[in-house]
């Protein structure tokens, strides 16, 4: 169980997030919504630590989040894999290495330093591209791909990080409506096959409503909705996204995929 409580982040005096308080049990799939500049990165990257909060407490379980550092603070990172907009890849390199590199808190530092990769690692990261249908490309170029093949390859490297969780900031944006679907069906299959947490910030209403179990809406930096897809009411996220509700909401509805049978979770506000 992930636990929030009372989470500030503050720049220059102003909030980004602000008193942001909820539980997130394993396993769920979790949409974080909201206009542009309602703190929704931030949350994210509180959660890894990419970003400290400025008060209160981010648990895991037993694990006080905020408290930690050094090793501790790699290995927390290890367990809740990011995935971003702009893939994270490294270009140059082919996409086997790539999703190697996800494997590098489960090695030995001399052995990850001269990437010596083990037999056994080679076949988990050639088994991870395989799920996603893009194993024939591990010999490719990272840059060499298109972007919807790129995020498979990031969402490979973060599954082989073997984490908790996956916190996937708007993991969709770059891409077009077809690769949007992959991207996301990969991300419900690693959620549902592999009981994986997934918290995913979407733009999109539409794809909120259809892959995720429970939708937290954020404005301003304050929670204001917390609840299943089926509470959120088109008057609801009007009032959430205010002016922009027309983009997010305009769009025909994607196909809600077969995985997803989410448990409604009462509206908190
Ligand atoms: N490093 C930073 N320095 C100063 N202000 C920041 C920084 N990061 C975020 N902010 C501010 O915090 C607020 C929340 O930003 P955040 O990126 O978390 O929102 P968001 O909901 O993810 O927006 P978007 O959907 O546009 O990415 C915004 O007002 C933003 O300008």
């Amino acid at each position: 169980m992930l636990v929030l409580d009372g989470v500030d982040r503050y720049y220059n005096n102003k909030a980004a997030v602000s008193g942001v308080s909820l539980s997130i049990p394993s396993g769920s799939f979790v949409g974080v919504i909201g206009r542009s500049g309602a703190g929704k990165s931030t949350l994210l990257r509180m959660i890894n630590r990419l970003v400290d909060p400025t008060a209160g407490s981010i648990r895991f379980d037993d694990l006080d989040v905020t408290r930690l550092n050094g090793q501790a603070l790699r290995d927390w990172r290890a367990r809740c894999a990011m995935i971003f907009q702009q893939f994270n890849l490294v270009g140059r390199l082919d996409v086997l290495t790539n999703v190697l590199m996800g494997r590098l808190n489960k090695v030995s530092t001399p052995r990850a330093l001269m990437r010596m990769w083990s037999e056994e690692d080679r076949a988990i990261a050639l088994s991870a591209l395989e799920q996603f249908d893009i194993a024939n490309l591990a010999a490719q170029r990272a840059d060499s791909l298109s972007g919807g093949q790129q995020q498979r390859v990031a969402i490979a490297r973060a599954l082989v990080q073997e984490p908790d969780a996956i916190l996937a900031d708007e993991p969709i944006a770059s891409l077009d409506p077809r690769n949007t679907k992959v991207v996301m069906d990969a991300l419900l299959r690693i959620n549902k096959h592999y009981g994986i947490t997934v918290l995913c910030n979407l733009h999109s209403l539409d794809l909120a409503r259809n892959y995720c179990d429970r939708l937290i809406g954020m404005s301003a930096g304050r929670l204001v909705f917390d609840g299943a897809p089926a509470a959120l009411t088109d008057d609801v996220a009007r009032e959430l996204y205010g002016l922009e509700a027309g983009e997010v909401m305009d769009h025909a509805p994607a196909a809600r995929p077969q995985e997803t049978s989410g448990e409604a979770i009462a509206v908190a506000v």
